[in-house]
């Protein structure tokens, strides 16, 4: 058995109740044999087993008081996984899901993640199983002021910066600013994603959606296709979602889908984009409601299934969200690109079958990108107490996005992977971090 291979069984005896953190290690682990192979230091200095090992998880309770007066108890995390290349940086989740199993599999893609960023930071990830759904405005505050009452305890501008994710959009952020400006008594860049009139960075709230489209027309470009013209299927109806769909269209493709947890939506004539900002940032609606906007589109209970034909698609919900009969559905209709919006949306399976059908495929920790690296720009602004223009964020956001694209090809073909884009954006993103570690000696 190889090292790495020895590797990744340590971790799931380890770790038996995180499958999705195993998933992500398989992922990545299995990427990277060949550097393994090639570079004895790795293997000496115990790379494999520090990195998969999280510098520091804090868990801890969440109480707050519900409009009726009832005392609720959230449990919240911060997994604060590798500060080799910079502070730890990585979004809140906030949804009945989270738990420490899914907190670290997304620190980890973010470890990798961040370090294709060209910019200096760490991984980290956090959130709690706090469902902002269906609370009223007072509740989500008591919720976020309680939350931040611990989590201000461990981070700062210069430690540890978190910021949005799935369920934390900018009321969130506001809240838990408010808290940590009000304990710690300092007005410093100790979140991303804030509001313009205090400290936040213009196309922060577009970047992730923007960045996965600057990096697809890259791909399509370098492999002889063009975004321009294409019908694009996506899931997910929330900020990822939203803002690829916007660059999408007016890249001159065609987005004929969205969906939410509960059912999605296929307009044939193109997703009108003010009609879905309208039900989910204004109402924090359902997509149900899509039919009350365009009577002629389909709106479909549960699950998406990527049953639409299109030439390119982009998962942006969540999760595990495209599975092997989801592929199956993709090639058979004749899709010729996947990126993934969301973070690791595609099993392990489904990505298989569609490398394996000769699609192009591009994975979260390249694709979606942009939105942590625009976090970084907001990191930069905020030290220098300057803000940059929307143009001046966007284009830098723009050359990090076909720079990653490079990046991720050249070391793919450097290992004989040509155009394997999971393998190339693996390797890319370890050896920053991995010659980081050495350089900073055993800690
Ligand atoms: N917001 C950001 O800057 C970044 C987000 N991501 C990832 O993108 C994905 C989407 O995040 P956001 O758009 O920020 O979150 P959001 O909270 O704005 O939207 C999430 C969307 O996914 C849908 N969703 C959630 N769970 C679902 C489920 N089980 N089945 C179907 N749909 C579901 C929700 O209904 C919503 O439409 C997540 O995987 C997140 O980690 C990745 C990089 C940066
Ligand atoms: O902007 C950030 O720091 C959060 C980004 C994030 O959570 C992600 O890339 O998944």
């Amino acid at each position: 058995m190889s090292y790495v291979s020895e590797q990744l069984e340590k971790l799931k005896a380890k770790n038996p109740n995180e499958p999705e953190f195993i998933q992500a290690a398989t992922e990545v682990l299995t990427s990277l044999e060949p550097v393994f192979e090639a570079n004895p230091k790795y293997q000496e200095n115990a790379i494999l087993e520090r990195i998969t090992e999280p510098e520091r998880v804090i868990m801890f309770r969440v109480p707050w008081v519900d409009d009726n007066g009832k005392v609720q108890v959230n449990r919240g995390f911060r997994v604060q996984f590798n500060s080799a290349i910079g502070p730890y940086k990585g979004g809140l989740r906030l949804h009945p899901s989270v738990n420490l199993g899914v907190i670290k599999f997304l620190g980890f893609e973010q470890i990798f993640k961040n370090s294709l960023t060209g910019l200096p930071i760490g991984g980290g990830k956090g959130g709690s199983d706090f469902d902002p759904k269906g609370k009223s405005d007072n509740e989500v505050m008591a919720f976020c002021q309680s939350f931040m009452t611990e989590l201000c305890k461990h981070i700062g501008a210069d430690t540890d910066v978190p910021a949005g994710d799935i369920g934390t959009g900018a009321r969130e952020i506001g809240y838990m600013f408010g808290q940590y400006k009000r304990i710690r008594n300092v007005y410093e860049g100790v979140l991303t994603g804030k509001g313009l009139n205090w400290g936040g960075s213009l196309a922060r709230t577009e970047a992730t959606g923007y960045g996965l489209l600057y990096l697809t027309e890259e791909m399509l470009k370098c492999n002889g296709k063009d975004i321009n013209g294409a019908t694009v299927c996506i899931s997910g109806a929330g900020n990822v979602a939203i803002y690829a769909t916007q660059k999408a269209t007016e890249l001159g493709a065609k987005v004929v889908t969205l969906s939410d947890s509960t059912g999605w939506v296929y307009d044939a004539e193109g997703i009108d984009l003010d009609a879905v900002k309208e039900i989910k940032e204004v109402k924090r609606g359902r997509l149900s409601e899509y039919k009350n906007y365009r009577p002629n589109a389909e709106y479909h209970e549960g699950k998406f299934d990527w049953s639409v034909k299109c030439d390119v698609a982009l998962p942006c919900a969540t999760q595990n969200e495209l599975n092997a009969d989801d592929a199956k559905r993709l090639i058979a209709n004749g899709c010729y690109a996947v990126a993934e919006g969301a973070n690791m949306p595609t099993t392990l399976e489904a990505t298989k079958l569609i490398q394996e059908a000769g699609l192009l495929f591009a994975p979260g920790k390249a694709a979606n990108a942009g939105g942590v690296a625009t976090s970084a720009l907001e990191m930069s602004q905020n030290s220098q107490r300057l803000s940059w223009t929307f143009e001046e964020v966007d284009a830098k956001l723009k050359n990090i996005m076909v720079n990653i694209f490079h990046n991720i090809d050249n070391a793919a073909k450097k290992y004989g992977y040509e155009g394997n884009y999971v393998v190339g954006a693996n390797i890319a993103g370890f050896e920053k971090v991995a010659d980081s570690m050495i350089a900073q000696g055993v800690c």
